[in-house]
Order: C-alpha cells, then structure tokens, then sequence
C-alpha cells in the first residue's frame, strides 16, 4: 500500500509510518497540486494539514484511496461528502494540537494588548515610543469566547487563571457545563454586546461562516479587540476592515485568514493588527502529536481496519474492536442474506438485543448491515462509509432500536426488511468461539451458518421432501456440504438451509421449484 504526505509530517509520524513493511511511503517536500494529483493516483492514503485542498477532482484522480488523514482538527479543505461518497474515510487528530494552538491565543491576545509587535518593530526602526504603545491589562476584562470546545476550553482556562470575566456562546454547551468551568454561558448577542476582547474557537460550518460580521460588530463595544486562531471564514473580513479603520474595533489579532496565503488583504496594511501565518498548531509538541496521531490512526485502519476519529464513521476503540469484529461480519451477512431475499426494498428495522451488544457501539453495525443489504443491488463500490448515504439516496428508510431482553443470547441482532407488501426478518447471534449463527428466519427457528452457498427451501413438512432435494442436487453435480432444518409450531411447513459447495445451476433450481410440495427456492451467497 502507498501513503502520500502531502503538506510534510513530524519525523515521529514518518517513523511510524515506515516502520510498516506494507507501506510505501511518499513524502516529497511541498508538492504543488499537479504533483500531488499525480502521485495520488495509486495512493491507498493521503495525509494532509491545511495547505492540501482534497477536492472530489482529487479524489477521482486516487481510485485506490481508502482514507484521508488530517494531521490536526479542521477538515474545512476536505470534501468530506464527496469522499463518504466514494467510500473514503476520512479521519482527523483532534485535540492533539488543542494546546499549542490555545497558548498561541493567549499569545496572540497579549501581544495584541500591549502592541509587542508593532513595539519591536518600532525599535527594530531605532524608536523609542512609550507613549504610543500604552496597552491595556487583561486583569478583569471581560473575554468573550465563541466556541467551548477542547481550545475554548483551555482559552476559557487560562484566561480565568489571568483573572478574566469570561463569558462563553456554544449553541451545543449548556449553561452548567459552562459553569463548571467557571464561565458564564451567555447568547451570542449578549457576548459580543458585553466583550472587550473576543476570540473565536468553532469550525467553519455554514451556521459559523462570517459569525462576525457587519451586523454583529455593530453590536460590539466601541474599543473592543477580536482574535481569530480558528478560520479566517468566521469572520468578514471586509467588515472587520472598515470596523478597525473607524476604531469601532481597537484591534484584531489574526492566525488565519479567508484566504490562505492572503493576497492583496488590506487588513495586513493595518497598523491596529496583528498576524501570525497560521501558526496555532506549530509547536514541536503540536506537530509529533499529531504526526504520532495520523500515522497510527491510518495504519490501524490500513492493515486492521479499526477505526478512529473518523468525520464519516462511527469511531471504534481498539478495546471494542475485539469484541465488535464478530457483530460486525454478523451484521453484513445478515444485509446480505436480507438483501438477496427481499427485493426491493423499502425499510429496514433493525433490533439489537443483549447486554454484550448494548456495551457496543451500535452505529458501525448498522452501517455493516446497510452495507451488506446494498451490495448485493448495486453496481458501484458499497463499504460502511457510503452505505448509509447509498440507502438514503435509494429511499431506503432505515430505523434501529435496542431492548434490553435477552431471549437468551448475550448479543442478537434482528434485520427486518419491507417492501412491496413483503415482511421478512432474519435473527443472527454469535456463539462462542466467535461462531456466527442465523437462529431465525421469519418464523423458523435455526442454527445455521450464515456463509458460503446456501439454498433455502420451504416446503410442506411432508415425508419424501429432503430426499427429494438431495437427490435432484446430486444429478446435477452439487454437493450439499451441509443442512439445517425447521419447521414451524404449528408443523405444517418446514424450511431446509441447504449449504453448498458451489452454486446450483438453475435448472436445478427450476426442478426443484416445481416439485409439489416445494413452496419456495431460493439461492444466497453469504
Ligand atoms: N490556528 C490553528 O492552527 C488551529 C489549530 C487547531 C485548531 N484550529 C481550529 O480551531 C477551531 C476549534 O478547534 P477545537 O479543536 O477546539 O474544536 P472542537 O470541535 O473541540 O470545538 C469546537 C466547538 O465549537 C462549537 N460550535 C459549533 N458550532 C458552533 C456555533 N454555531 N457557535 C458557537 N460554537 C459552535 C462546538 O460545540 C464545539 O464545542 C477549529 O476551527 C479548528 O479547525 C486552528
Ligand atoms: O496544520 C496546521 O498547521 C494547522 C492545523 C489547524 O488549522 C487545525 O485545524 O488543526
């Protein structure tokens, strides 16, 4: 497998990297897109910071990728739909530069109150202007910080150690968690109404996009300062540029700008500013956590396909991994079988019950079923990163429950799938020694291996019928490598699951379908 390091990586990260036999490594220093185009094209991984912009164009030119690490938190230059699309998992390392990138705040928001860098470029030029750098304290100012996350956090945490009034907007926070930090949550007109300092720590989504504009500056104290070590995207520039002109705003501090590297940005003309080149996450610690991070992330999910920290999959810790991978092939042969026995379909109930299962989690394992039920119909490559999207975009209404009975299992799974006025289930369990069983279908109960080829019939339990199967599969050369039988309570009808060596040629099919007595035939392959 080939790795490609688009936008360079810690020597710890590399280390790990190739220390993998499997991995070929590419690391080429600053690659401009067209080489990072060409070199993509048999890539199994990409690694990227923020320089690397992975567009669904990228992606189309990397047939093989398999997944996209971002060696640190924001993923704004991913398309992160057009991969789940394509089956690409795409993974980030959050929280691993959360600290550099909360002192680089700090740093930034002194600097920007005692004028440090507009002072030593004074006296870089031979001047002495004390009175022209006179600053203001942080002590008992009030900091407004919009975003509550693993930087707001620690922003929130070290302003109050400076004796701060900090107040905190995070649509997602409650007003206790903000508390307990020793902040006061408060709505987002009331912070920029009651700040005189502001920083910013969301991603940029459409809701965070221009957050501070022309309309919220106006809200803003006269003198009020702004600090962006998060996306230049949150902010309008153009309207931060006439509010720091006008000395509406005193000062603004800048680690990211809308545009990265910035070109023809009057703000960088600004003597009330001051810039950083998106520096939050450059510290040495910052970059081997996150080097270490990515690079263990992906070899995980390369070589044993565990997943963390994924935008478009559910994580899965290593310790639940064990226990899970049972389920998880459960899950899928259980979409698969449904998927070949109802078609099409229209909804699909899933139940999980068990006290193991109800420890696990239970997203992966209905993208594991959603996964199996599609790829049997579909032509395009189905993995438990597009499935759910797929199942969407078919119509395909999917709802998953749990209930705490047990009915003597310690995990089940029930896959019930409708359509076109046709209901079936089929309940799987896994036994010990990691055995994957089939225990019922419809009304049958069973305990069936669920793989390989497998013929199922349901006849009327009459004398003759098994034979009968045997026979007519015997002349025409299939061997039957073993069968589960059941009936239901009432014995009237009965089902065979026939497992076979090879598929049955469908004259074999055709003659047992028109044996009285044979209701159904029907081939899977699990
Ligand atoms: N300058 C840098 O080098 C650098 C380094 C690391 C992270 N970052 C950026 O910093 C930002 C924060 O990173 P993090 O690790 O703290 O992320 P995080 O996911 O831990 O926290 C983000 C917080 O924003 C909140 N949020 C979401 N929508 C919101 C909204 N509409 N209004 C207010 N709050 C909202 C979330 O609830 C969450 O608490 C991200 O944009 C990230 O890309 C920049
Ligand atoms: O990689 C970087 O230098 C910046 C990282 C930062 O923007 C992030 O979102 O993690």
């Amino acid at each position: 497998m080939k790795i490609l390091i688009c936008d360079g990586m810690h020597s710890k990260g590399l280390e790990l990297l190739r220390a993998e036999d499997e991995l070929e490594v590419l690391a080429p220093d600053q690659p401009g897109p067209e080489e990072v185009r060409r070199l993509a094209a048999d890539c199994d991984a990409l690694v990227v910071r923020s320089r690397t912009k992975v567009t669904a164009d990228l992606m189309d030119a990397a047939p093989r990728l398999k997944v996209i690490g971002r060696a640190g938190t924001g993923v704004d230059n991913i398309d992160v739909p057009a991969a789940s699309a394509r089956g690409i998992l795409v993974m980030n390392t959050p929280g691993a530069n959360a600290m550099a990138a909360a002192e680089h705040t700090m740093a930034l928001m002194l600097a920007l109150a005692r004028h440090v860098p507009q002072a030593t470029q004074s006296l870089r030029e031979g001047r002495w202007e004390k009175k022209r750098f006179l600053g203001t304290e942080l002590y008992q100012q009030t900091l407004g910080i919009i975003g509550l996350g693993k930087i707001g956090s620690i922003v929130a945490d070290r302003a109050l150690g400076m004796k701060m009034n900090v107040l905190v907007y995070d649509p997602h926070i409650t007003p206790e968690t903000a508390a307990i930090l020793g902040a006061e949550w408060v709505p987002l007109e009331e912070l920029f109404k009651r700040s005189d300092f502001i920083t910013l720590h969301t991603p940029l989504t459409p809701k965070t996009r221009n957050i501070i504009n022309r309309d919220a500056l106006a809200l803003m104290k006269k003198g009020v300062r702004i600090i962006n070590c998060a996306r230049g995207g949150l902010v309008d520039e153009e309207a931060l540029h006439e509010a720091l002109v006008s000395g509406h705003v005193a000062g603004a501090a800048l680690d990211v700008f809308a545009e990265e590297p910035p070109k023809d940005n009057p703000l960088l003309s600004l003597d009330n500013v001051i810039f950083t080149p998106h520096l939050g996450a450059s510290s040495f610690q910052a970059q081997e956590n996150v080097a270490r991070a990515i690079a263990s992330q992906i070899v995980d999910y390369l070589k044993r396909g565990i997943i963390r920290n994924a935008l478009n999959f559910p994580s899965i810790s290593p310790r639940d991994y064990e226990r899970i991978q049972p389920y998880l092939v459960l899950a899928e042969r259980l979409g698969h079988l449904q998927g070949q026995l109802c078609s099409p379909i229209e909804r699909v109930e899933i139940e999980y019950s068990g006290p193991e299962l109800t420890e696990l989690p239970l997203d992966p394992l209905t993208q594991s079923i959603a996964k199996g039920i599609l790829d049997p119909i579909l032509a395009e490559k189905v993995n438990l990163v597009n499935a759910p999207m797929l199942l969407k975009e078919r119509k395909i209404e999917l709802v998953a429950t749990t209930t705490s009975e047990t009915r003597g299992y310690t995990g089940l799974i029930r896959v019930t799938v409708e359509g076109k006025g046709q209901r079936r289930s089929a309940t799987g369990a896994v036994f010990p020694g990691n055995e994957i069983r089939l225990v019922r279908l419809n009304t049958y109960r069973l305990e069936a291996e669920l793989e390989g080829v497998n013929l199922i019939v349901q006849n009327e339990d009459k004398p003759g019928v098994i034979g009968f199967i045997g026979t007519t599969l015997g002349s025409h050369q299939v061997n039957i490598a073993n069968m589960h039988l059941s009936r239901t309570p009432e014995k009237d009808r009965a089902i065979a699951i026939v497992r076979l060596d090879d598929e049955a040629p469908p004259e074999a099919l055709e003659a047992l379908a028109k044996t009285p007595g044979i209701l159904s035939v029907e081939q899977v392959r699990l």
